[in-house]
């Protein structure tokens, strides 16, 4: 990973306005990095904090997997994604692909506003880690 983070931002409808308070209380940090979304996250996070944030389809209508791809393709670093854990969802399945191929793509995930909080303040987010270095590095 380099210092300059490629960062998908997504949020279920119930979660969007907590996504965008969020991204604005961070907008600083964030603006030193690439920030990626699913097609309305993207648009509100956007609106409501002047960040650039590069759109994708909309969740249900294939943006999850686009992100899936991404990560697959090892184009994205961080996952933020606040998923509401009360509504049943139609695309569960792609939410349930996203999840499991950022885990296995070793991307660092923040499903909720406090884990986020400590990714940003992790003195591991400026700097040039990457997972790889990490495990070698502390390895034995
Ligand atoms: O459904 C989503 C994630 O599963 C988010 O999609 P939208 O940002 O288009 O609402």
């Amino acid at each position: 990973m380099k210092a300059r983070k490629r960062i998908a931002l997504v949020a279920h409808d119930a979660m969007k306005p907590a996504l965008v308070a969020w991204a604005a209380r961070n907008r600083e940090v964030l603006a030193r990095h690439e920030l990626w979304g699913t097609g309305t996250t993207g648009g509100k996070v956007a609106e409501g904090t002047g960040l650039e944030v590069k759109r994708l389809k909309s969740g249900p209508l294939g943006g999850d997997q686009q992100i899936g791809a991404m990560i697959a393709e090892g184009e994205l670093d961080i996952l933020v994604f606040f998923s509401d854990p009360l509504t049943a969802m139609p695309h569960d399945v792609d939410v349930k692909a996203l999840l499991r191929i950022s885990t296995l793509g070793q991307v660092v995930v923040a499903c909720n506003a406090a884990t986020a909080d400590f990714v940003v303040a992790s003195s591991l987010f400026d700097s040039d880690y990457t997972p790889q270095e990490f495990e070698a590095a502390h390895a034995g």
